[in-house]
């Protein structure tokens, strides 16, 4: 059987081996799920970068242009970190250049992993399918929150490990945790992520719409992976 670990955030995957793992980068809330949102509404390909200032300058390469800092849409920026403005194909055909406070830093640190997939509940069934297609080990990687766990990413890291029952154990005990704290609440996603305190912090902004989408599962049958450091719908 393979393995599927958690590393709970950016600061801890030099915990971690990446090498020979399939790494499934998580953010709910909601880097991860606005990526998904923006391929599957006909986006061809998404950059990600760590500096607001990097990503602006790609406005002039003809990519739409997404930035956000600590919730709200940075000055200069078409596009914040919203899901839903994405939605009914707005941007279809399009290439997008995005950043985000905590998203796109797990990302940059997964490289030098086998492959790298951008995991979301909206697709999550997707995702199950073609990892258990694949040889490799799976490592989940939660962005958190400023280097911090949060609830969102460990709940989906529990359902997606749980997901992968039958072809991938799970014996650290960051994992088996995580799976039975989906089994208890992953019926309830809405209600009891209610409580974590980024959906208190994005409620705050008004993103109602946001968090449903978020918390939507298997909307969509693709992939979303990171293939010569662009996010693209397989
Ligand atoms: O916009 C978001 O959802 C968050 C903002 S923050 O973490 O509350 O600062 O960014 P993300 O990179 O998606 O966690």
């Amino acid at each position: 059987m393979r393995q599927v670990e958690i590393c709970f955030s950016p600061e801890l995957i030099h915990l971690h081996d990446l090498e020979g793992k399939i790494v499934v980068v998580v953010d709910i809330f909601r880097a991860t799920s606005t990526m998904v949102a923006a391929l599957a509404n006909g986006i061809t390909e998404i950059k990600t970068f760590a500096s607001l200032e990097e990503c602006r300058d790609m406005g002039s390469e003809g990519y739409l242009i997404a930035g956000e800092r600590n919730g709200v849409t940075a000055e200069g920026f078409q596009l914040g970190n919203s899901p839903v403005a994405y939605l009914n194909n707005q941007y279809a055909g399009q290439k997008l250049a995005m950043t985000t406070t905590n998203g796109t830093l797990a990302i940059s640190k997964s490289q030098g992993a086998y492959e790298i997939l951008i995991g979301a509940f909206p697709n999550l069934s997707a995702t199950v399918s073609y990892l258990q297609s694949r040889d490799q080990d799976v490592l989940i990687h939660c962005a958190g929150w400023k280097g911090r766990f949060n609830l969102e990413d460990s709940l989906y890291a529990g359902a997606l490990a749980k997901s992968l029952e039958a072809t991938h154990t799970s014996e650290e005990d960051g994992a088996l945790a995580m799976k039975a704290l989906f089994e208890k609440e992953g019926h309830n996603l809405k209600g009891f992520l209610s409580q974590a305190s980024h959906a208190k912090r994005l409620q705050n902004h008004n993103i109602e719409s946001d968090i449903d989408f978020c918390l939507t599962l298997d909307l969509y049958p693709s992939v979303a992976k990171v293939e010569s450091e662009v996010v693209k719908w397989i």
